[in-house]
């Protein structure tokens, strides 16, 4: 593969990058801080660190927020890095609420996709909730990986204000996370969504993420063809073209939803 990681003078400069874009956003807002989701996972962690470098930790609100098929290890993950960052935070169950969604429409019942994203739904609900009741704004947690791909829910985790770590690949928000103090079992951690019992990110993809990063930072988003792709990494032209017709397939989840062009 391709080396992908930044020197210490690089990540020293995305660190202020990225919290310069935060102020500057909640800033442009007029908002008085920001709120986002803490599942344990390394998105999430490192998000809410910069969150707090770039607005301190009383303008930081955390919301942890077990589902059913949540581990308990990520729960507690969750609520360690809230008090370690020290910022508030508020744990609250979501299956109720993804219940009432199912007694409201039974015939979703079973469909672990529909359900599953049904609970990142839930959970932009309640984020918006503490947004709007606390003028904050919502941060993303995605990353340049999955949004590539469309690893994420459409209206659901994928529903933010903006996107701090937007730019970096997952094994680039890895090193980011080291880099500003994010313990090793964090960092280290295997990606999960958690919407489904046994679910990883790299499974439900097919591809690892270090094999994802370096086609996406060859092909989808580099210049170099398919088959110069393959030279240099030494991987099947079906891996370079299944992350291609992914990055393809999810446009629509990177834009704004579209209307008929006007008439004259
Ligand atoms: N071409 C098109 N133009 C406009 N809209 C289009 C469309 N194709 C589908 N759609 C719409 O998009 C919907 C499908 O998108 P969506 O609802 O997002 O659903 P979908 O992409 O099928 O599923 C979400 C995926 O993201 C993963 N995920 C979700 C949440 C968090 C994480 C994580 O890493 O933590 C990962 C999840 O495991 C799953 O693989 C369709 O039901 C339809 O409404
Ligand atoms: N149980 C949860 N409580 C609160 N927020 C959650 C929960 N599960 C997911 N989220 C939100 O959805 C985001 C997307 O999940 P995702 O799994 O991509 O990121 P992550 O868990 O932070 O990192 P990783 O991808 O390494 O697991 C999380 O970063 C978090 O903001
Ligand atoms: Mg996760």
């Amino acid at each position: 593969m391709i080396d992908l990681r930044f020197s210490e003078a690089e990540l020293e400069r995305r660190r202020e990058h990225i919290t310069d874009f935060i102020r500057d956003r909640v800033n442009a807002a007029g908002a008085d801080g920001a709120v986002l989701g803490l599942s344990g996972g390394i998105d999430s962690t490192l998000t809410a660190h910069l969150s707090v470098e770039a607005l301190g930790a009383e303008n930081v609100h955390g919301l942890v927020l077990p589902a059913h098929v949540s581990s308990e290890g990520n729960m507690s993950d969750a609520e360690r890095v809230a008090q370690d960052l020290e910022i508030t935070y508020d744990v609250i169950e979501i299956e109720p609420i993804v219940d009432s969604l199912l007694s409201a429409y039974p015939e979703a019942e079973g469909d672990r996709e529909a359900v599953g994203n049904a609970r990142a739904r839930a959970r932009a609900v309640l984020n918006y909730l503490v947004a709007n009741h606390e003028n904050r704004l919502v941060l993303g947690t995605g990353n340049r990986s999955e949004a590539a791909v469309g690893y994420f829910t459409k209206y659901g985790d994928g529903a933010v204000d903006c996107h701090p770590i937007g730019n970096l690949y997952k094994g680039q928000v890895r090193q980011l996370a080291r880099h500003v103090g994010v313990p090793e079992e964090l960092a280290a951690k295997t990606a999960t969504a958690e919407l489904w019992a046994d679910q990883t990110d790299e499974k439900e993809m097919g591809v690892s993420y270090e094999t994802l990063d370096a086609i996406l930072a060859t092909h989808v988003d580099g210049p170099l063809s398919v088959a110069a792709t393959c030279r240099l990494l030494d991987v099947e032209a079906e891996a370079v073209e299944k992350v291609r017709r992914m990055y393809e397939r999810s446009e629509h989840k990177r834009t704004a939803p579209p209307a008929p062009e006007p008439l004259d």
